[in-house]
């Protein structure tokens, strides 16, 4: 068994990563950490797992997260990057669920994240964790940056258009909905019921942080600097991300469903769909899936795609235990079969 611990036990990325890992036949839970609740039993905050985690939480410290062969961060963007050098000098491989080794440019993420990086010399070895583009790269990291939700379901969408060269790079629009998990579980007044239900909206129009952590994707996918359009949106459930995705066709007459078809043919975790199906978040609510479904909007040239996931599996825990699954050469798929909850 191999030994694993988690940095930020009692948030929502956390709590899946125990729900996940709980039933990994392979690895044993280690550490579970908690400023606020150390010494307090995991089954008492999360009663959902009782029966299936018999650990307390601790306080995060370096000497016991070492003594684990891999650690997650699910901890809020900057919290990583202060232990993660100690870690691997430890020998201890590292998954980070939060933004701090995701963005290749480091001045640029200094500017996105309002923050100096503590250890910048470690941007240019993380490797994005996105499995269906650096599978390869990832079986051999020390440390993964596990991508954001947005940028996940956004670029599994996109991708095997710019591949083919099919739509113009110039041209592309996303238009992401998110349920109020993405923003975590720590207290927010916006988060509240009376101030989500029944209510629909649009933030961050003038620029997210996940557009420069896109864009970074799609230009390796082109290989040519992309022009994208990105507008997220606050819907009133609690999982789920929806991505439309818009682009101008260069070749039209192209089998589109052939293309994604083809290119995600291996991948466990992407479900291209028959043309004319509408993916709906409550179809990956609680799985690890991403499903995908292409289409033309008659003649005008547009080529409308929708993506699914439930951020908080394939756009947070469900993709790093894919990660940790590759990087401890096991099978990718391990713990990771969950069918989706529906209704
Ligand atoms: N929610 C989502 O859908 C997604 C989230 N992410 C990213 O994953 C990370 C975790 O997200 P989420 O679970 O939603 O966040 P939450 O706010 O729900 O949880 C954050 C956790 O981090 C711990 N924590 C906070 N500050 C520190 C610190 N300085 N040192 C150690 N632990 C700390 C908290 O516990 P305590 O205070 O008790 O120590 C808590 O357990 C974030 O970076 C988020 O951006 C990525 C993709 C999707
Ligand atoms: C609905 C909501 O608020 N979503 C969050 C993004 C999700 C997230 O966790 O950000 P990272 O993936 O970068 O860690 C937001 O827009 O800030």
């Amino acid at each position: 068994m191999f030994k694993v611990g988690i940095v930020g036990g009692t948030g929502y990325t956390g709590a899946e990563l125990l729900r996940i890992l709980a039933r990994h036949p392979e690895v044993e839970i280690a550490v579970i950490t908690s400023r606020g609740e150390a010494g307090l039993p995991v089954a008492e905050l999360f009663p959902h797992l009782r029966g299936h985690v018999d650990l307390c939480f601790s306080a995060p410290d370096a000497e016991t997260l070492g003594g684990c062969d891999l650690v997650f961060f699910a901890t809020p963007n900057g919290t990583a990057m202060k232990l993660v050098p100690e870690l691997l000098a430890r020998g201890t491989r590292v998954v980070d669920l939060a933004a701090d080794f995701r963005i290749k440019d480091v001045a640029e993420w200094e500017r996105w994240y309002g923050m100096s990086h503590a250890c910048p010399e470690l941007v240019a070895e993380a490797v994005y964790g996105l499995p269906e583009v650096n599978r390869a790269a990832i079986r051999e990291a020390r440390l993964v940056a596990n991508p954001g939700c947005y940028p996940t379901a956004v670029t599994l969408g996109l991708l095997p258009l710019l591949e083919a060269g099919v739509v113009d790079p110039s041209w592309l629009i996303a238009d992401g909905k998110s349920g109020v998990s993405g923003a975590g579980r720590k207290a927010n007044v916006g988060q509240l019921m009376a101030e989500v239900g029944e209510s629909f909206k649009a933030y961050a129009a003038g620029g997210h942080r996940h557009g420069p952590e896109i864009t970074q994707n799609l230009n390796i996918a082109a290989a040519s600097p992309v022009n994208l359009t990105f507008v997220p949106h606050l819907v009133p459930m609690v999982r789920g991300i929806e991505a439309t995705l818009y682009a101008r066709e260069l070749e039209p007459g192209r089998d589109l469903e052939a293309i994604y078809a083809r290119r995600y043919a291996d991948e466990p975790f992407v479900d291209p769909m028959p043309a004319g199906s509408h993916p709906e978040t409550r179809t990956v609510r609680g799985s690890n899936l991403c499903r995908i479904a292409v289409t033309r909007q008659g003649d005008t040239g547009v080529v409308v795609v929708q993506s699914v996931i439930d951020n908080l599996v394939k756009g947070a825990a469900g993709q790093a235990v894919q990660n940790m699954n590759l990087m401890l050469g096991l099978d990718e798929s391990l713990g990771l079969d969950a069918v989706a909850l529906l209704p």
